[in-house]
């Protein structure tokens, strides 16, 4: 059994319609996902039942080696950071941005009661140095740019140190600086090898940052292929991910795709 994840045949149903059909896929320690995908396809949801909030309908999961269905969630999520647009909006805007970071510590999105530990202190306020947040830490959540909350959040889900990062559409809105900031960021964490096992869903292949490893590419909820970047991350694969013809170039570790001209 793989340790990270492990999914054999897994599906959502809702409404009679399947959002993912029949998914098995496995990670293994130190691996690096990217999960790409037309709107759609089913990445959220593939990401909600790998961070154990949603429980597969038929299949089952294992996350971190614990079976879904017969653990108790809640000491697993500790062992799991997510960051997630979903997130954004449960977080207080009045709290400044280290009490943000901070409340990840002991499973909170917001009350600021607790005792916090010095050492927990220290460590939050070194991942938002890693993140280029060091000079905001007194700021209040809700006055940062989209950029600034979105690296704080990774900032956040790194607190509890987890075993396994999912990222949903981390540079999702963000301007061209602040995608290549936050790819050179991602980067550096997808190549320290005592980084988490990392999976993160794009709709772009430009946003993928050296040191990612795999590829899943999912469409209509089903899985068109999945495996090392090197051999699955194609044109051919591309274009039939995304329902048209598309070009793909890699420059050094960096990717950038166009559909063809029409005609
Ligand atoms: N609770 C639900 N009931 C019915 N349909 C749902 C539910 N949740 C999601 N869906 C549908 O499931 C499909 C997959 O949704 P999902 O959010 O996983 O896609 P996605 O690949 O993340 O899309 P996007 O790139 O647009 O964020 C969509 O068609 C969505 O409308």
């Amino acid at each position: 059994m793989s340790d990270v994840l492990e999914l054999v045949d897994v599906s959502v149903v809702r409404e009679g319609r399947a959002l993912i059909d029949q998914i098995s896929w496995s990670i293994a320690d130190g691996e690096r996902w990217v999960i790409l995908g037309p709107n759609g396809a089913g990445k959220t949801t593939l990401l909600q039942v790998a961070s154990s909030y949603l429980f597969p309908t038929s299949g089952t999961a294992a996350i971190l080696g614990e079976k879904l269905g017969s653990v108790d969630v809640f000491e697993l999520r500790a062992r799991i950071g997510l960051a997630s647009a979903a997130m954004l909006d449960k977080l207080p805007a009045e709290q400044t941005v280290l009490q943000t970071v901070l409340t990840a510590a002991y499973g909170m999105t917001a009350s600021w009661r607790e005792q916090y530990e010095t050492t927990d202190e220290a460590r939050a306020l070194a991942l938002l140095d890693r993140l280029g947040m060091s000079g905001y830490t007194t700021r209040k959540f809700g006055t940062l740019s989209e950029g600034e909350r979105k690296r704080t959040l990774i900032a956040r889900s790194l607190m509890t140190d987890p075993e396994l990062l999912l990222l949903d559409e981390p540079a999702a809105g963000l301007d061209l600086g602040g995608r290549e900031d936050l790819v050179r960021r991602l980067g550096a964490l997808a190549q320290d090898a005592y980084a988490p096992s990392m999976v993160m869903v794009t709709h772009h292949v430009e946003e993928i940052a050296p040191g990612f490893t795999h590829v899943l590419m999912i469409r209509r909820g089903k899985v068109l292929t999945a495996g090392p970047i090197d051999t699955e991350l194609t044109a051919r694969n591309l274009s039939l991910c995304f329902g048209l013809p598309l070009t793909l170039e890699r420059r050094g570790d960096r990717w950038s795709a166009q559909g063809l001209p029409m005609g």
